[in-house]
This record gives C-alpha cells, sequence and structure tokens, in this order.
C-alpha cells in the first residue's frame, strides 16, 4: 500500500518511572534521525550501548540502540529501538530532542500498528487481537487474544477463502464443460457438498461469537432478590473489598455496583442490583428499573434468599438462568434449608462462598466449550460470517438457477471473508480498530 513519507516516535513501553523506557521510531528517516543523537548506529537487531545526546548535543541519557531495518520490523518500515532509563524528564527530553529534527513528529494513538498493517506485516484480524492481548487481563483473555494476535484466527478464515477460490474454479470449468453439453455430474456433486460443509463452519464459528465474547468481555452475574438479602454483602465478600455500600436499611443499593472477578482464568462481570419490592420511592423505583435491565443483560442471575426471613422469602421467576442461593446461613443454622436454594452461603463467616466459586466457574465453562480458541469474538466478525453464510445459502438453495448465479454467490460470500481480515473494503473500519490502541503501538 503507500509509502509514508514522515517517520514518527513514541514511548512504547508502560508508564513512567520506570526501570527501562522504550521508545520507538518508524519511518524512513529513523536511521538519519537517531544516528545524529546516537552517533553511529549498531548492527541491525544486535543492541549497542550509546550515548544519546540532544538535539544541541548535550548529553541525555546512555543507553542501548537497536536498529531493524524494514522489512523486518513491527511496522514493515526502518525501525529504531532506544531503551532507555524510565524517567519522565529522560522520556519527555528524548522525545522532543527527536521531534525536534524535520521530518519526524510525534506518533498518534495506534499509529504503528497501523503502519504495519498498511504493509502487509498483520492484517486486521491480527490487529484486532494484538489491541485484546495488550488488554488482557485474565489468563482466559489472554490466550483467546493469543489465537487472534498469532494468526489463527486468521488462518481459518483465509483457509474458507481459499476454499472457495477453489470451488469456484471448479465452477468455472464446469461452465465451460457444458458449453460442450458435457456436465460431469460428480463434479457438481463434489463441490455442493464443499460449499455445504464450508457453510457448517461458518455457522459453527457464528455460534461460537458469544463464547469468545464471554472470554473476552466477561461473563455477566447479577446479584438479585429482596432488599436485604444479603447482595452487597455477597459482592464485596466475593471481590474481597469493600465495593458496595453495606448497611441494615432495606433499599440501600440503588445503582447498578460492579466489579471484576477473577476466578481461574475467567473473567466475570458481577453486578449488585437495588432489592426488588413495590415502593412509591421514585429514586429506589429507579434504582428497581435499573436491576431488572442488568438482570435481563445477565448470562447468569444469583438469585439471593434471607435464610434468616424465610419463608417471607419468595422465589422471584426471573426471565434468565437463574440460581437460587440462600443467605446469612450463620444466622440460620436451627432453620430448615429451603428447597428453593441450591447452596448456602454467609458473607459473614465465608461458608458456601467456595461451592459458589465453583459454580460460577461450571456456569462459565458450559457456556464457552470450544474446540479451539481460534473463534470470533467481536461482533464484527459474526456480521461478516453471517453475510457469507447468507451467500453461501443461497448458492447451495439454487439449484434451479443458473450456475453463474450460484457463482455469484459464492463470489460475494467470499468477499464477506475478505473483509473480516481487512483484505479489502476496509477504510472505513481502520479508524475505528485503531483507535483502540495506546500511543507507541
Ligand atoms: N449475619 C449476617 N449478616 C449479613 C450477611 N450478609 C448480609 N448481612 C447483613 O444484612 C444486612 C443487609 O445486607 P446488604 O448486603 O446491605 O443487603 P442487600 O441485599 O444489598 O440490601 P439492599 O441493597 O438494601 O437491597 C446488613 O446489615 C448486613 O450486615 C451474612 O452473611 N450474615
Ligand atoms: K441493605
Ligand atoms: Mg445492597
Amino acid at each position: 500500500m503507500t509509502a509514508r513519507s514522515d517517520t514518527i516516535c513514541a514511548l512504547a513501553s508502560g508508564g513512567l518511572p520506570a526501570g527501562v523506557a522504550v521508545i520507538r521510531v518508524s519511518g524512513p528517516g529513523s536511521f538519519e534521525v537517531v544516528s545524529k543523537m546516537v552517533g553511529s548506529l549498531p548492527e541491525p537487531r544486535l543492541a549497542g550501548l550509546r550515548t544519546i545526546r540532544t538535539t544541541s548535543g548535550e548529553f541525555l541519557d546512555r543507553g542501548l540502540v537497536l536498529i531493524f531495518p524494514a522489512p523486518n520490523s513491527f511496522t514493515g518500515e526502518d525501525c529504531v529501538e532506544l531503551h532507555l532509563h524510565g524517567g519522565r524528564a529522560v522520556v519527555n527530553a528524548a522525545l522532543r530532542s527527536l521531534a525536534g529534527f524535520n521530518g519526524i513528529r510525534l506518533a498518534e494513538a495506534g499509529e504503528f500498528s497501523r503502519r504495519a498493517f498498511e504493509n502487509g506485516k498483520m492484517d486486521l484480524v491480527e490487529v484486532e487481537g494484538l489491541a485484546d492481548l495488550l488488554s488482557a487481563e485474565t489468563e482466559m483473555q489472554r490466550r483467546l487474544a493469543g489465537e487472534q494476535a498469532n494468526g489463527h484466527l486468521s488462518a481459518v478464515y483465509d483457509e474458507w477463502r481459499e476454499k472457495l477460490v477453489f470451488v469456484r474454479a471448479m465452477l468455472e470449468a464446469e461452465l465451460d464443460f457444458s458449453d460442450e453439453g458435457d456436465i460431469p455430474g460428480s463434479v457438481s456433486d463434489r463441490i455442493w457438498a464443499d460449499v455445504e460443509d464450508l457453510k457448517l463452519q461458518v455457522d459453527r464459528a457464528i455460534g461460537n461469537l458469544r463464547a469468545g465474547e464471554i472470554i473476552r468481555d466477561g461473563f455477566k452475574v447479577a446479584l438479585a432478590g429482596l432488599p436485604n438479602a444479603g447482595k452487597s454483602s455477597l459482592m464485596n465478600a466475593l471481590a474481597q473489598r469493600d465495593v458496595a455500600i453495606v448497611t441494615p436499611v432495606a433499599g440501600t443499593t440503588r445503582d447498578v455496583v460492579r466489579c471484576e472477578l477473577d476466578i481461574d482464568g475467567y473473567k466475570f462481570e458481577l453486578s449488585d442490583t437495588a432489592g426488588l419490592r413495590d415502593t412509591d420511592d421514585v429514586v429506589e423505583q429507579e434504582g428497581i428499573r435499573r436491576a431488572f435491565r442488568t438482570i435481563n443483560d445477565a448470562d447468569l442471575v444469583l438469585h439471593l434468599i434471607d435464610l434468616s426471613e424465610q419463608p417471607k422469602a419468595q422465589p422471584i421467576d426471573f426471565d434468565r438462568p437463574t440460581l437460587c442461593i440462600g443467605t446469612k446461613s450463620d444466622l440460620a443454622s436451627n432453620l430448615v434449608p429451603s428447597s428453593a436454594c441450591a447452596f448456602h452461603v454467609s458473607s459473614a463467616s465465608g461458608e458456601g462462598l467456595e461451592t459458589l466459586r465453583l459454580r460460577l466457574l461450571d456456569a462459565v465453562r458450559s457456556h464457552t466449550q470450544v474446540e479451539s480458541l481460534a473463534i470470533p469474538s467481536r461482533l464484527r466478525h459474526a456480521e461478516r460470517l453471517r453475510l457469507a453464510s447468507r451467500h453461501l445459502a443461497s448458492a447451495l438453495e439454487g439449484s434451479f438457477l443458473p450456475l453463474e448465479i450460484r457463482a455469484e454467490e459464492l463470489r460475494l460470500a467470499s468477499v464477506e471473508l475478505a473483509r473480516v481480515t481487512g483484505r479489502i473494503d476496509t477504510e472505513t473500519l481502520l479508524g475505528k480498530i485503531f483507535s483502540e490502541f495506546c500511543v507507541g503501538k
């Protein structure tokens, strides 16, 4: 694609101060500019210790310099890395000096990755995977993002596209044959069986979107029940910190309070909600409205029932998968356990919390059972795959249609697949995807 004439620089490593800070420079002017600051450049891809000087020749720092000549670099352009002492003033002075030269400027967010994409170093799916990898906090998020960043998911999409190319070539051949009135039926059967198989695989990937989303964005769990059921206390106990206000006053929680949990590498998004009851208090009414909105959006509702209040508490029928849990078991030791409850917990004593964690883990696992983690985790992919699947269906169903039209449907399907990896038609998408990055990536 387009070769860039300008050179960019930015801090590529994390927050300052730090032991080491890495400044990345990319573009045709990289080597010339950096050599003005460090003198002779080291051999490609070998670290060299250098004194780094400002534009006016003053001492700035002593650090490592690495050069990566195009195209063997992250961006595909000439690149340099400066490994400096990670002080704020050191880094600022280095960036100021770099940007002080002609033809070089500070990079915008995601600009290095964008260049890598434009130079064919990564496709869009890999770029998204890299963004996810940088923001991954749990082990499963890291593994999912890894599959995407290292090209495994792209390979799946590319394989489908190649299969379509092959099938279309076979069809072309058949079209030529048919001019001669000689259509080998067996070839035709093979082709459509392959397309059918391909459609199954695409549909399976679409079906895996929710699993991918759950791993990437978290499994949504809502805490629900009557006022004072112990919802906020349980959230605090699970989070092991004071997230939500707990008081003996029924109707304490109004806004939805959220926190994230990491259970065995899976991300959970836990939402504490207002106690559900009839009320004239307009603030509480709004809280309850928000509670239902959260409940209706949850992957799992934990319906808490205060065991010490039995039998006042009746199970509520939520329209979502629900786990009924008895609370305050420390107060209720002499009560008959409610049959509606799967098990009991006490936020005060910690009883049942481990059981609850295991049940949450079971739930997330049953929602994310996939053979491989090379699955879509973004709606963008699923939308394209759905369109591709629809074209495949049209091609398969249209056995009464002229072959040319069925071949055209196959072509449209492969266009949709190409759009996922960004091989065509991406301009409008790019801004959105690269803006997810921080500066320096
Ligand atoms: N003994 C005991 N008390 C508990 C337990 N869990 C909660 N409580 C008490 O029950 C009262 C209500 O607890 P909350 O956590 O505020 O209940 P909630 O369901 O969030 O209440 P609302 O937000 O008002 O709907 C507080 O006084 C808590 O200290 C428990 O496991 N054991
Ligand atoms: K309360
Ligand atoms: Mg509460």
